[in-house]
């Protein structure tokens, strides 16, 4: 019996895929397994039976990577299940931010009770006025399953798109419009974009590099949206932009106290994934990605560890974690081979530091040897 932990609201749709040999729900301890949103899991003491952490979703700066790799927990996410959500929240804020809605609908809702509001409306609009986006320019930062889509759309709708993506992939690259201009450099998004929207993942890298230096690039007027996360962003120098005048607008997804009920702020409360089809996208993926590695051990979609995956051929699956150095496959077949342990089948892959490797025999009998060995991390077997 496999024991799941939900640490959010998680769509029926996905956790309805667990069979008969799963226990599931909030309240279970020594789980084998986690399935997450956005709740934070740094502070989260891991049980020892922790195997793997599913994020039915994209962004994985709420789980401590480094602590599960060095506790041989498998961390997934689902790329791209929830792309199409973000992707139209944002084309909305791309309106919102030009167009002035927000305002003219709060400043409607002033006018109730007066008379003649049909005249007081005709006489009032002209300060809500605001720029078509078509012929625009727009610059993308993140060039992933969302920013893709982003820059899709807004060639469609008139757009002239500017790309950033220093690590974009091959997929990416092949799914996103021939007429989608290659931003050598970041600089190029700044200087020469009126609209910037941030699709990147919080690294060391990103975090902060919306600040004073780069708004002070952008052109005046200049409208910033961030679906990413928080932390990208200098809030202060946002406001202290705003304040003169060199910001227009800026629409983010993500509350903090310092820029709600700001002028000419946007704060909407982390919308971007929150639709049934993106939920319920998000759940299937994460659930499948979990039940694979518990009962087979095969890896897809990890953010910490290589992908492997194998068809079952014998009765028994040693699954090992391990760091990424020399000498550790020679290792694993001595042991095997005194044991008179024939190898059936026998996969191995890395990723930066860790590696993983999956063994397929008809016999386990005496592997402790293979868990004392240094810089195994973990050893599991599968019947
Ligand atoms: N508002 C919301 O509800 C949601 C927010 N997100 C956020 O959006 C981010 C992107 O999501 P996806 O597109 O699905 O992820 P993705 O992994 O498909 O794409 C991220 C892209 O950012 C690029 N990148 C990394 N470092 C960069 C840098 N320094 N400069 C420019 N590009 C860089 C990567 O090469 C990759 O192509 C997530 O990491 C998450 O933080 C994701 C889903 C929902
Ligand atoms: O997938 C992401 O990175 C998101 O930000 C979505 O978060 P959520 O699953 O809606 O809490």
């Amino acid at each position: 019996m496999y024991k799941i932990k939900l640490m959010n609201k998680i769509s029926s749709v996905g956790t309805a895929l667990f069979n008969q040999d799963y226990l599931v729900g909030e309240d279970q301890k020594d789980e084998d397994g986690i399935l997450v949103r956005s709740a934070t899991l740094h502070d989260y003491e891991f049980p020892q039976s922790l195997k793997a952490i599913a994020r039915a979703g994209a962004g994985v700066n709420n789980i401590p990577i480094e602590k599960c790799s060095e506790q041989g927990v498998v961390v997934f996410n689902t790329p791209g299940a929830n792309a199409n959500a973000v992707k139209e929240l944002v084309l909305c804020a791309l309106f919102l931010s030009s167009r002035q809605i927000v305002e003219g609908i709060d400043w409607v809702k002033t006018l109730k009770g007066q008379e003649d509001v049909g005249k007081l409306v005709e006489k009032g609009k002209s300060q809500f006025v605001g720029p078509e986006i078509d012929g625009k320019k727009l610059g993308i930062i993140g060039l992933g399953a969302i920013g893709v889509n982003v820059a899709n759309a807004a060639i469609k709708l008139g757009m002239e798109v500017y790309g950033y993506d220093p690590y974009i992939s091959v997929d990416a690259a092949w799914g996103m419009s021939k007429w989608v201009k290659n931003a050598q450099n970041v600089d190029t998004i700044f200087t020469e974009c009126d609209y910037i929207t941030l699709h990147a993942p919080s690294t060391p890298e990103t975090k902060g590099m919306i600040n004073q230096e780069s708004i002070q690039k952008m052109k005046d007027g200049v409208r910033i949206l961030n679906f990413a996360r928080a932390d990208l962003v200098n809030s202060q120098d946002i406001l202290d932009g705003i304040a003169q005048g060199k910001i227009k607008k800026y629409i983010t997804d993500f509350a903090t106290e310092d820029i709600i009920d700001q002028k000419d702020v946007i704060v909407m409360p982390h919308l971007g994934a929150s639709t049934p089809e993106s939920e319920d996208n998000c759940a299937i993926m994460a659930v499948r990605e979990m039940m694979d590695y518990l009962e087979n051990g095969n890896i897809t979609n990890s953010v910490n560890l290589p992908s492997v995956k194998e068809p079952r051929t014998t009765q028994y699956r040693i699954c090992l974690i391990h760091k990424n150095v020399p000498n550790m496959l020679a290792q694993f077949a001595t042991i095997l081979a005194n044991k008179h342990i024939n190898i059936e089948n026998m996969v191995n892959k890395a990723k930066g530091e860790y590696a993983y490797t999956m063994i397929d025999t008809q016999d386990i009998a005496g592997l402790e040897e293979l868990e004392t060995l240094e810089n195994v991390i973990r050893v599991r077997v599968i019947k």
